[in-house]
């Protein structure tokens, strides 16, 4: 098995056992997403999905819902945090419009506007989404996926933009963690007192109808955004396609854990990058079974991230590949 074949390569590198700590972790987790032990970090992709939350309309965060239009627009100018990080660690970048509210730019090689909707219903009154359109966006994740993996990408490293998203991954984390509300909620890009109760009082709203909800499908749909559906569609379609896929914070997580609820599979190729600040990411890695590489306080999204981890998987990858065994330095 490739866990034993990557434990057994390092253990015979000439180095003492187990000196390069956590990075030889990550390097076995690279090499099971690839299944070798000469695994690939290039080229690569950041995809950032991007969608709007009609639950701002709750105040339920510091930010009016065009700051996500805004931040679009600053992706495609080469100008956001995400777009220096992508350039910094050699990514391609792609900003996948799933469901913002944002202007129709115009087009640019780095930008698909594959949008469903022009935002969500507001999910504390009624259903986000329907069970159609949440199928719909999952399917502009597959293709993201797809278009990925025709390009000859080995590690897609996913994200997201969209003001008001902290409450549909709170509500999602939830409900598919069987985790008390109040536990998944967190201040997101900001918060006061004040909008934190009013996001409590959303959140746990929205739960109940779902949870009265037979059909999970139906349940998912009602809490979800846009740019969620599209990341867990995308996850699902790179395990399948055999893409390393680097995950970012809790809203990608939350992703994940939709990803997996509709397909069980689909965390086989995943790295999760870090445990951010938000205080449901933890909870919601452990329910994944994944391991957090970086503790850095992050809590910005944009996939930036999963863009910190790259180097350290380049480091990984190198360290399989290059270095000897001490059989060969010895003779032995
Ligand atoms: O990735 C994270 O863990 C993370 C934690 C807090 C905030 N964010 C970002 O902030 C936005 C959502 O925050 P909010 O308060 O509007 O729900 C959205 O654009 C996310 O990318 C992201
Ligand atoms: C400025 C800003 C940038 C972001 N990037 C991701 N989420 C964000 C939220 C805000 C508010």
């Amino acid at each position: 098995m490739i866990t034993d074949a990557a434990r057994q390569r390092l253990d015979a590198l000439a180095k003492p056992q187990g000196s390069l700590g956590r990075l030889e972790r990550l390097a076995i987790r690279l090499a099971e997403t690839q299944g070798t032990l000469a695994p690939e970090t290039r080229p690569r992709r950041l995809v950032v999905f991007a969608g709007d939350h009609g639950v701002v309309a709750e105040g339920v965060g510091l930010w009016p819902a065009e700051v996500t239009a805004a931040m679009m627009r600053l992706m495609l100018d080469g100008r956001s945090t995400c777009a220096a990080l992508a350039r910094a660690s050699g990514t391609e970048f792609l900003l996948i419009d799933a469901g913002s509210k944002a202007p129709c730019f115009p087009p640019a090689p780095g930008y698909r506007d594959w949008r469903i909707a022009h935002g969500t219903a507001n999910l504390a009154r009624k259903p986000a989404m329907t069970v159609a359109d949440f199928d719909a966006a999952w399917s502009v994740g597959t293709r993201a996926a797809e278009e990925a993996a025709a390009d000859g990408i080995r590690v897609l490293a996913i994200g997201e933009m969209g003001i008001g998203n902290t409450t549909a991954a709170a509500c999602l984390a939830a409900l598919l963690t069987n985790a008390e509300p109040a536990t998944m909620v967190g201040p997101g890009a900001g918060a006061t007192p004040e909008s934190l109760a009013r996001k409590r009082a959303a959140v746990a709203t929205a739960l109940t109808r779902a949870r009265a909800e037979p059909d999970p499908r139906h349940a998912i749909a009602g809490l979800c955004g846009y740019e969620i559906a599209a990341m867990a569609g995308c996850i699902a379609a790179a395990a399948r396609l055999g893409l390393t896929m680097v995950l970012d914070g809790f809203i990608t997580g939350a992703a994940a854990l939709v990803a997996r609820a509709l397909e069980p599979d689909a965390l086989r190729t995943a790295i999760a990058a870090h445990r951010g600040e938000e205080p449901g990411h933890a909870p919601v890695l452990a329910a994944l079974g994944l391991e957090p590489f970086l503790d850095w306080q992050l809590r910005l999204g944009e996939g930036s991230g999963a863009l910190l981890l790259l180097p350290l998987l380049d480091a990984a990858a190198a360290v399989l590949r290059d270095v000897a065994t001490l059989a060969e330095v010895t003779g032995g």
